[in-house]
């Protein structure tokens, strides 16, 4: 089987095996944690406060300086990570965002395109200033996929969105997906988003994935379809909430 720079499995793009994480003496946050995670397989990890999603997402994205502890972490060579804020640079124009870093003759070419695929063509040349959260949150979107990852990371990136918009995102993200098919792990508070765009959700609880779920719906996933709602019911109480309280963990 043909293997990557890091020596991953063409059937692997991360592979986690034992994975400890603390930042006190007294408590664990991440306890003997192992994943697999298929290339262009998009999970979900859910999880009370606390749980350490963003934890587990910092030490794949290899930005848990603060942490310490063991185990082995495999991921592929292009990484990239979206957060609840945008993290623009305040000072560059939308454009400019997007192909930070980025190189070759066709950067600007290609962040154009990231745009247009957004849904931002024409607003290059703004400031992030201008833009609304949504439309922020779009750029870095389009500043993570423009890179071409075969694993994105994304950590409660419709966190701080309104409803309405949210539901638009999740259109938009899954439709990139599809385009470019990288791996994804979504750590998210929001269990329908979790089953309206993942291929497989995750709970996380004292330290370890206690509950794995595979969404086997096909098409169009409907919060009102009674077998959404089955899985949503069982998620929650993986959760430890019961089904009356369904909006977030
Ligand atoms: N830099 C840090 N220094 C000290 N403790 C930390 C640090 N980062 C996280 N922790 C602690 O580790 C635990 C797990 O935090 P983490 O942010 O991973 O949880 P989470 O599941 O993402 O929570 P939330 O859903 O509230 O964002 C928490 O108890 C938190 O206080």
């Amino acid at each position: 089987m043909a293997t990557n720079a890091r020596g991953l499995t063409a059937a692997t793009t991360v592979r986690i095996r034992d994975l400890h994480r603390s930042f006190t003496d007294d408590r664990p946050v991440l306890s003997g944690l192992d994943l697999a995670i298929e290339p262009g397989e998009f999970v979900a990890l859910l999880g009370r406060s606390g749980s350490g999603k963003s934890t587990l997402l910092r030490a794949l994205a290899g930005l848990d300086q603060d942490a310490r502890g063991t185990g082995d972490i495999e991921v592929p060579e292009q990484v990239s990570v979206v957060f609840q804020d945008s993290r623009l640079l305040p000072w560059q124009r939308v454009l400019s965002n997007v192909v930070i870093g980025l190189k070759g003759p066709d950067a600007k070419a290609r962040g154009r395109e990231a745009l247009a695929e957004v849904g931002l063509a024409g607003r290059e040349r703004a400031w992030p200033r201008e833009l609304s959260g949504g439309e922020q949150q779009r750029v870095a979107l389009a500043r993570s996929l423009v890179r071409e990852p075969e694993l994105l990371l994304a950590d409660e990136p419709f966190g701080a969105l309104d409803a309405l918009t949210r539901i638009k995102m999740h259109g938009l993200l899954r439709a990139l997906y599809e385009r470019h098919q990288p791996a994804v792990l979504l750590v998210t508070h929001d269990v329908d988003e979790a089953i309206v765009l993942a291929d497989r959700v995750l709970v996380l609880d004292s330290g370890n994935v206690r509950t794995e779920r595979r969404i086997d719906l096909d098409g169009h996933r409907d919060p009102s379809d009674p077998r959404f709602a089955r899985i949503r019911t069982e998620l929650l109480a993986a959760l430890g909430l019961g089904a009356d309280l369904k909006e977030t963990a």
